[in-house]
């Protein structure tokens, strides 16, 4: 397919998520089921043109006046693939599939229009309603932060430790630009591709089969890392999903101890199963239901929250998630929290930890819950996450700090990964 036939695919799908409400995968999926003649390269290409015109939908409107698909793809070419409006034209004047472009006169003053004139949340690509909260997290950076996680976000591995090492998996990977991540101690990160190109299909590598490594942001694994989980101690991962920071924490402790990994949604765990096996780690014990949890009450060493959230810190990655984000989801999402929180912490034994993350930068999910938490629980005292911080990072890596100072804030601005709150309680007594 030529530039044309592809913009007027992404218009397409572009225009069937907005009136259908449909989750771009599915979205992508359907459209490459019914054009099965689009090779892979053209199917990379739109799903990028896709997912960049969704991170910067509000301000590509703005500037074009109009919210109508086509328009929105010329812009995201020009804005976020860096083409002159001349040379896209010329590329488009004989492709019979292209979308009807505007006068070049009118393309060119359209875009070149100043967007510090724009509203905030139009600058900020995000909508009107999250302002107070990105401000209060970020004061007067927030545009920053938010314009940050409106870019594409890169590819990070997490090498596991069991079976593998980084110059192992980097020898296997053959990719020239990967590199070690700059924070966590077991990532590999492959830049975000430029434009049309694809990334590299990291699960299809025979490293993934044999366990070597795992896809998981640097954000989440330095999450993982923060807990502080060591050989020998009993842990509860209370929100454990398919297992990310399980199988973080289970290569930390070396196989030795306990993992019991919960989830409310037992069914969320099942890939969990052929995760560990792959990865060689055998001290992770799946409880599948509530009553099983009983017997550790009071007993853990350390007990993980990764709490249901926004996701708000991974826009980057799911930018569709921004503009269908409602203020009801956020005010359910905090009771959620709250009462996961609570039932977590029965488990923790005295002297024991308790931390909570989730994957968002919103304070509402994340410093209003951890206090709200304390004052419920005076027996949890909030920890200084800095020290954990050192032990984690490279020698002088600036702390994120949160709010508090003592809780973390990880966003792809301060950190380069996606956006994570991270809070420890400590449990008195010994
Ligand atoms: C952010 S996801 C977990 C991701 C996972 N820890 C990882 O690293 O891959 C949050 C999980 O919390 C679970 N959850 C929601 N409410 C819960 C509750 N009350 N008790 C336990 N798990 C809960 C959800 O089913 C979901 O799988």
């Amino acid at each position: 397919m030529r530039l044309g036939g592809r913009m007027q695919a992404a218009a397409e799908i572009l225009a069937d998520i907005q009136t259908r409400h449909r989750p771009v995968p599915e979205a992508l999926r359907d459209w490459g089921q019914a054009h099965r003649f689009a090779g892979s390269g053209d199917r990379a290409a739109i799903s990028n043109l896709v997912l960049d015109v969704l991170r910067r939908k509000q301000s590509h409107a703005w500037l074009m006046d109009s919210d109508a698909a086509a328009d929105l793809v010329v812009a995201a070419l020009v804005r976020q693939w860096g083409y002159q409006i001349d040379a896209l034209i010329e590329e488009l004047r004989d492709d019979r599939f292209a979308p009807e472009l505007r006068d070049p006169q009118q393309l060119y003053d359209q875009l070149s229009r100043d967007l510090d004139e724009a509203p905030e949340f139009i600058r900020a690509d995000c909508p009107e309603w999250v302002v107070e909260e990105c401000k209060s997290a970020f004061g007067d950076a927030w545009i920053a932060e938010l314009q940050a996680l409106a870019e594409r976000a890169p590819l990070d591995l997490r090498i596991n430790g069991l079976k593998a090492n980084r110059d192992k998996v980097l020898k296997s990977l053959r990719t020239p630009a990967a590199g070690a991540t700059a924070l966590a101690p077991h990532g590999i990160r492959i830049p975000a591709p430029e434009g049309p190109r694809r990334q590299i299909a990291a699960t299809n590598e025979v490293a993934f089969a044999k366990g070597w490594f795992e896809v998981q942001d640097e954000g989440s694994q330095l999450a993982a890392a923060m807990t502080g989980a060591q050989a020998g101690e009993q842990i509860l991962d209370f929100c454990a999903g398919a297992g990310g920071k399980t199988l973080a924490m289970a290569a930390a402790m070396r196989n030795r101890g306990q993992i019991h990994a919960y989830d409310v949604d037992r069914h969320r765990m099942a890939p969990m199963v052929e995760r560990l096996r792959r990865a060689g780690a055998r001290n992770v014990q799946l409880v599948e239901n509530a009553d099983a949890l009983a017997a550790l009450q009071g007993r853990m060493d350390r007990v993980l929250v990764d709490a249901p959230c926004t996701g708000t810190g991974t826009w980057r990655r799911r930018p569709d998630a921004k503009w269908r984000l409602s203020s009801d989801t956020l005010a359910q999402r905090q009771g959620e929290q709250d009462a996961v929180l609570d039932a977590a912490a029965l488990h923790v034994r005295p002297g024991g930890t308790l931390t909570y993350v989730t994957c968002s930068v919103l304070p509402s999910e994340n410093g209003d819950r951890a206090a709200a938490f304390a004052a419920r629980h005076p027996q949890f005292t909030i920890c200084d996450s800095a020290a954990q911080w050192h032990s984690v990072v490279p020698e002088g890596s600036p702390v994120p700090e949160g709010p508090t100072a003592a809780d973390l804030l990880l966003s792809p601005h301060r950190t380069a990964t996606d956006g994570f709150y991270i809070v420890q309680f400590q449990r008195a007594g010994a």
